[in-house]
Formats: C-alpha cells, sequence, structure tokens
C-alpha cells in the first residue's frame, strides 16, 4: 500500500518503520525541518526515537502536500490539540478513497470533541466512513523493539477496521477489530488522566494499594463518561480500555505518568513540561475530561482533583486527602 504517516513523533515514527519493514511504500512527514534534513542520512529520528535504525524503505519529507497526495491510506498521529490544523491543511489533498487512520490519543480543549470529531469536521462528509481508530497498551519504544503488543482498530465501518487490522498486523502488532469508536477513543484519551494522578500518587511516596485504588476508580470513572457519550461499556474492559490504563499507570516509559510522579515530588508543571520535548497528552486531556464531565454532570473525582492540581496549582497531597474523604458509598454507585 502506498501510505503516509503525519508525525515523525515517537508513535508516527514506529508505526512508520513497521510498515515500511512490511514492504508497505509509506513515506513520514517530519514536522521539524532540521530533523526532516538530518534523518535522510542518520536514518535514525535522534529527537523522538533514537537507537532505532529505520528501514531503507521508509521515505520522509517536511512537506505536507508531497506526504499526502495520491496517498492510499493517511495515518494521522500528531499531537491531539494540533489534529485540527494538520487535518484543515490536508483535506484538499486527501483522495476520495483514501483510509484515514488516527493514533492519537486526546480530547481537544475548548471544543471538547474528541479526535473522531475533530477529524469528522473538518473533512466534512468526504472519507468520513473511512476512518479508523488505532489504540491501546502501546509504548512505541517497545514496539520498535518488536515486543509483542495487542491494540485495537475501531471504526464505524467494518471493511475499514479490517483493511487497518491487515495493514498494521505483524507476528509482533496483533491488531483487533472493534466497532465502538467513542469507547476507544475515550479509553485512549481518558486513561493519561488517571496515569497523571498514578505518577502523583508515585511520587508522593504512596504505594502499590494506591494505585491499584487510582487504576480501579480511574476506570469506573472512565465508564460513567463513556456511558454519558454512548460508548459501550465492554469496550473498557478491553485492550483500549483496562488495557491502556495499566500500561500507562504503571510503566516507567509513560510520559503521562512520569509528569505526575514529578508534581507528586514538589516540582511546578511550568517545571517539567520546559523539560520535555514530547508531549504528555493528558495534561490538556485533564482539562478538557474535567469540563466535559462538568457539562455533562458526570462524576469524575479523580478527573477533578488533578485538574485541581494541574490548573489551580492544588497541593497533591491534599488532593489525595480530599479524595479520600468524600462521602462513603457503595462501589458500584
Ligand atoms: N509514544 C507512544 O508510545 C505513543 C503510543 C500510542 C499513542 N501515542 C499518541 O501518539 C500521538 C503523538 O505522540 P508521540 O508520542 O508520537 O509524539 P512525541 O511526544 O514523541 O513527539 C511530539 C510530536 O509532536 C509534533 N509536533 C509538535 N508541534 C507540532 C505542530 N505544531 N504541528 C504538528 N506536529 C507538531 C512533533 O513533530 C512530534 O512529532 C499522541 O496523541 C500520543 O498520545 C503515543
Ligand atoms: O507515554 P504516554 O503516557 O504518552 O503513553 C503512551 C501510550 O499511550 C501508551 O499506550
Amino acid at each position: 500500500m502506498d501510505i503516509a504517516v503525519i508525525g515523525a513523533g515517537s508513535w508516527g515514527t514506529t508505526l512508520a518503520n513497521l510498515l515500511a519493514k512490511k514492504k508497505h511504500k509509506v513515506t513520514l512527514w517530519i514536522y521539524e525541518r532540521d530533523l526532516a534534513a538530518r534523518i535522510v542520512t542518520s536514518r535514525e529520528n535522534d529527537l523522538y526515537l533514537p537507537g532505532f535504525p529505520l528501514s531503507p524503505q521508509l521515505r520522509f519529507t517536511a512537506d505536507l502536500e508531497e506526504a499526502v497526495r495520491g496517498r492510499q491510506l493517511i495515518l494521522l498521529v500528531p499531537p491531539s490539540q494540533v489534529m485540527r490544523q494538520v487535518v484543515s491543511g490536508i483535506s484538499g489533498w486527501i483522495g476520495e478513497e483514501t483510509l484515514l487512520v488516527s493514533a492519537s490519543k486526546g480530547i481537544e480543549n475548548d471544543s471538547l470533541q474528541t479526535m473522531a470529531e475533530v477529524i469528522g469536521e473538518c473533512l466534512g462528509s468526504k472519507n468520513r466512513k473511512r476512518l479508523t481508530f488505532l489504540s491501546g497498551p502501546s509504548f512505541a519504544r517497545e514496539v520498535a523493539a518488536e515486543m509483542p503488543t495487542a491494540v485495537v482498530a475501531a471504526s464505524s465501518d467494518g471493511q475499514a477496521a479490517a483493511t487497518t487490522q491487515e495493514v498494521f498486523s505483524t507476528p509482533y502488532f496483533r491488531v483487533y477489530t472493534n466497532d465502538d469508536v467513542m469507547g476507544v477513543e475515550l479509553g485512549g484519551a481518558l486513561k493519561n488522566v488517571i496515569a497523571l494522578a498514578a505518577g502523583v500518587s508515585d511520587g508522593l511516596g504512596f504505594g502499590y494499594n494506591t494505585r491499584a485504588a487510582l487504576i480501579t476508580r480511574g476506570l469506573a470513572e472512565m465508564n460513567r463518561m463513556g456511558l454519558a457519550l454512548g460508548a459501550n461499556p465492554a469496550t473498557f474492559a478491553g485492550l483500549a480500555g483496562m488495557g491502556d490504563l495499566v500500561l500507562t499507570c504503571t510503566g516507567d516509559l509513560s510520559r503521562n505518568r512520569t509528569v505526575g510522579m514529578e508534581l507528586g515530588r514538589g516540582r511546578t508543571l511550568a517545571e517539567i513540561l520546559a523539560g520535555m520535548k514530547m508531549v504528555a497528552e493528558g495534561v490538556k486531556t485533564t482539562l478538557s475530561a474535567y469540563q466535559l464531565a462538568c457539562r455533562l454532570g458526570v462524576d469524575m473525582p479523580i478527573t477533578e482533583q488533578m485538574y485541581r492540581i494541574l490548573y489551580e496549582n492544588k497541593d497533591p497531597r491534599q488532593a489525595v486527602t480530599d479524595l479520600m474523604l468524600r462521602g462513603l458509598k457503595a462501589e458500584a454507585a
């Protein structure tokens, strides 16, 4: 297949390389022009995926039109807050039959829209049916090292999901299909908020009990948001829900959990972000998720405390105390 990958962060580069190793014809679009110039000769993404030689099959460009025009499949992997800008910029060059796959995980600020809603709005009626969302527990560096990984491709169009499954699957990357786009998208976006909280807990010096409580009660509030937005509750028990939540709340490779840990240790958000090149999607998604929960009247206490820590400078230890001292209730409530 003739494929464009839009976004050469760690995930975009890893997926582009996976596809190129499968002998697809892949062009990777790179936002940073200096990186685009270097990578042609070094064949390594020294900014976002150092240490992994890239397939000789992989081609690079910093020109969006060149990347996109005439491709059969376009994989979108920018940070979610720039997805609208990116898709608006390329929509005129996307063919009618082109399959679009998004692998970004987040909820847009201000509009409070999921990536499906943002991309759908940018495309109008064009390609809407041919949209798939790839999500699940998948640290880029582990996939780049060909460690066995399982993810999910969600689409309202069964054929689009099946084609995505076929195109991306390898012996080390197993892709399941799912028709619940909202559930898969919410799982991938909201787990980052809970991972920040799990990091805060670790940074404060709390233990496994606290982390397990955050994961389990975090999943409960993700489920409540899912129900309010029409997702299938079963999705949250799957790879894009529980799977990604456990990975991100426990894995040392998680950027979101790392940001949370630093907050728990007493650093400010501004200090932490100033030292980071990579994106921790949960920071901005916390704001969107909190506002969405308020708008929909969904009880999301961990998300609310994470919002207060990030956006109101609340003391993390006080946030944990406030969570623990909420009114007592039944587990299923
Ligand atoms: N890294 C992973 O392990 C992983 C796994 C699954 C999903 N994701 C998701 O993939 C998406 C991309 O994350 P990543 O980890 O590949 O990125 P990254 O943190 O490794 O790199 C940041 C990316 O943002 C791009 N960028 C910055 N400003 C931009 C702009 N104004 N316009 C366009 N691009 C811009 C950079 O070029 C770079 O590609 C996120 O939604 C993330 O949650 C990441
Ligand atoms: O490093 P994080 O926290 O952005 O997590 C990366 C992926 O979403 C894990 O599936």
